[in-house]
């Protein structure tokens, strides 16, 4: 799996990536014809402008054509209400357009990064990525919508009044054309150096919003530690960072357009002093002097705002090229092409001589040959140190990665050939971290089964144990609960997860159970609602908790990555082994405050 952005430094820094753009603006074509004949038109009247005024200057002040004058200015203010109104309409179609497309990226990309598979979140930080969704469509948008028709419009105005300098005058014109290289190779190379700036200060800014997304979200945590200072400390020098970077781009950017203009200028002057000694020689009239001086103003100053919307393009093309490679990585877990239709739900589970490693982490294996079964209706409890692989072994099972390997198999159907959507369909998860979206209490259990009613819904908390505390607040089921449920204790949080899952009605659950410890009265809840949610399913249940391990039908324990031991509590206990030692570590306190209630 490769690292977004990894190819960064061997990239082409052209502006050839926005070619990725083409098939959104295929889509849109009537409105990017629309935009093209206003630009055109805008363009061909700002060119139309300098003749008028040229035939004003030589014929409209004679005092025998007196009606003239009158003709050229009606037909000046036509043009420019002709310019005013294609101006509006390239504004409308143009920014339009910038965000339509902008809008269908953000989808895409949404989509697709959704559907990747966790081995790429293993390598790429999540800040980077919504980076990439707000920071580098905003740039596409800009160079789609404003950028993008600044330089078609420049480029038209400078090519079309290059055109007509050399119609107007051939003369001055050559003058012009030999300094043109001289001007524009100084400038490619200038430009290269300021799009490089431009790309380490958008690195860096990156780099700061990874760095407060990952804060931000852990405020509580900072500040429980009193990491305030030290969080702002670090931000501050990574914006600081950021603004030095951006710095040294708007320098090289002010240099750039400082000497583009004084070159661009400075040879129209001298073409002008040329021009003004012909007009004094009687070889040229005034008013062709004039339009020539017009023509190579629009000239020079298209081709200035053509450099200047030049790094704006290519740091736009920079972000299309990161967005195409993000659209381009290919999910390892992808759904095979003939998909084999799971038979009908048991809930039988099969491990064979799995072996599996981290494709972040090639060099260290994580399940070492893992063979074992679970009957449907079965409780299966994983036990383990940590780091021994429990975990990995749900992550397997919900294919978000392959094994290496041996295979995994639900109801006698190796997992990677059926569609990943049909195996996770016949499995509920309640992980040890619970995760709450930012939405009402409704929505944060009906993600179990889109579309379930009201009436499901709340039946599923009743079998959680969870309706009576939702009831007592004061919005009830509509109770919005706070970014990652903030607003909810912790022991309410695991009944959301667990109504979630009841509602799911799963025939295989997955139940990582909390290390941290509940009070008593939410642990009785929580332990009453898992109940309920065990009840005729196949269950594997990563067990922090007598209480479960007792209940459990057969226990597995791992110890880096192999199954060492297998049996029922007592089984093991008696057998003295891994599973007697660590069950004296983490049940004693439970077995002892057992002894006592029996006393
Ligand atoms: N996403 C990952 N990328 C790379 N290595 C990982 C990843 N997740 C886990 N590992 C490694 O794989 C091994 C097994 O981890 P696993 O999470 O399955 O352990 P566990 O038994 O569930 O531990 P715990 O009880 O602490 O949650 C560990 O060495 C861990 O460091």
């Amino acid at each position: 799996m490769s690292e977004i952005g990894q190819a960064e430094e061997k990239r082409n820094r052209s502006i050839r990536p926005l070619g990725r753009l083409a098939p959104y603006l295929k889509r849109y074509r009537g409105m990017v014809a629309g935009a093209i004949v206003a630009l055109v038109a805008a363009a061909v009247t700002s060119l139309a402008l300098p003749i008028a005024v040229r035939r004003m200057i030589d014929h409209g002040f004679d005092q025998a054509d007196r009606g003239l004058i009158d003709s050229y200015f009606i037909a000046i203010m036509i043009m420019a209400l002709i310019l005013a109104a294609a101006s509006a309409l390239r504004y409308y179609f143009v920014i339009s357009i910038g965000e339509r497309i902008v809008s269908d990226i953000r989808r895409e990309v949404f989509d697709h990064v959704t559907r990747l598979s966790p081995s790429f979140f293993d390598v790429n930080q999540s800040g980077e990525i919504v980076s990439r969704l707000t920071a580098d469509t905003t740039q596409i948008k800009s160079a789609v919508g404003a950028t993008a028709s600044v330089a078609l419009r420049n480029l038209i105005l400078c090519l079309g009044a290059v055109g007509m300098m050399i119609v107007t005058s051939p003369k001055l014109s050559s003058i012009v054309l030999i300094a043109i290289p001289v001007i524009v190779l100084p400038l490619v190379s200038f430009g290269r150096s300021v799009r490089k700036r431009s790309r380490a200060a958008q690195d860096t800014l990156a780099n700061a919003s990874s760095y407060a997304n990952e804060t931000i979200a852990a405020s509580r945590t900072i500040q429980a530690y009193n990491g305030e200072d030290a969080a702002s400390r670090h931000y501050g020098a990574a914006v600081e960072n950021a603004y030095q970077a951006a710095r040294a781009a708007i320098t090289s950017r002010s240099l750039l357009t400082g000497f583009a203009i004084t070159m661009v200028f400075g040879s129209i002057v001298a073409v002008l002093w040329v021009g003004a000694q012909n007009v004094l020689a009687g070889t040229m009239s005034a008013g062709t002097l004039g339009q020539f001086l017009l023509y190579s103003v629009i000239a020079g100053s298209s081709l200035g705002s053509l450099s200047e919307v030049w790094g704006e393009l290519s740091q736009a093309a920079g972000a299309a090229d990161r967005l195409g490679e993000l659209l381009a990585e290919v999910s390892p877990i992808a759904a095979p092409a003939n998909p084999v239709p799971l038979p009908q739900p048991e809930g039988r589970v099969d491990f064979s001589d799995v072996h599996f490693f981290y494709p972040s982490r090639p060099g260290r294996s994580a399940l070492h040959g893992l063979s074992f079964s679970v009957k449907p209706g079965e409780t299966v409890a994983i036990v383990g140190a940590s780091g021994a692989g429990k975990s990995t072994i749900f992550s397997l099972l919900l294919r978000f990665y392959d094994p290496q390997q041996g295979s995994v198999s639900v109801d006698g159907v190796v997992i990677s050939s059926v569609l990943p959507e049909a195996l996770r369909e016949r499995i509920a998860i309640v992980p040890q971290d619970t995760t709450i979206f930012a939405t009402s209490i409704h929505d944060n259990i009906a993600f179990g089964r889109p579309g379930a009613s009201r009436d499901e819904v709340r039946a599923a908390a009743a079998a959680a144990q969870a309706d009576e505390f939702i009831s007592r607040l004061e919005q009830g089921y509509d109770t919005q609960v706070g970014e990652r449920g903030v607003t909810l204790s912790g022991g309410q949080r695991q009944r959301i997860a667990i109504a979630r899952a009841i509602l799911k009605n799963a025939p295989i659950l997955l139940l990582d159970e909390a290390t941290s410890a509940l009070d008593a009265e939410s642990e009785t809840l929580v332990q009453k609602a898992l109940e309920s949610l065990m009840e005729a399913r196949t269950t594997l249940v990563i067990a922090h908790r007598l209480a479960t391990v007792l209940k459990a039908d057969r226990i597995l324990v791992l110890d880096q990555g192999r199954i060492v031991e297998e049996g029922t509590h007592q089984s093991l206990i008696r057998h003295g082994g891994i599973y007697a030692k660590l069950a004296r570590l983490q049940f004693d306190a439970a077995i002892e405050e057992r002894m006592l209630i029996a006393k």
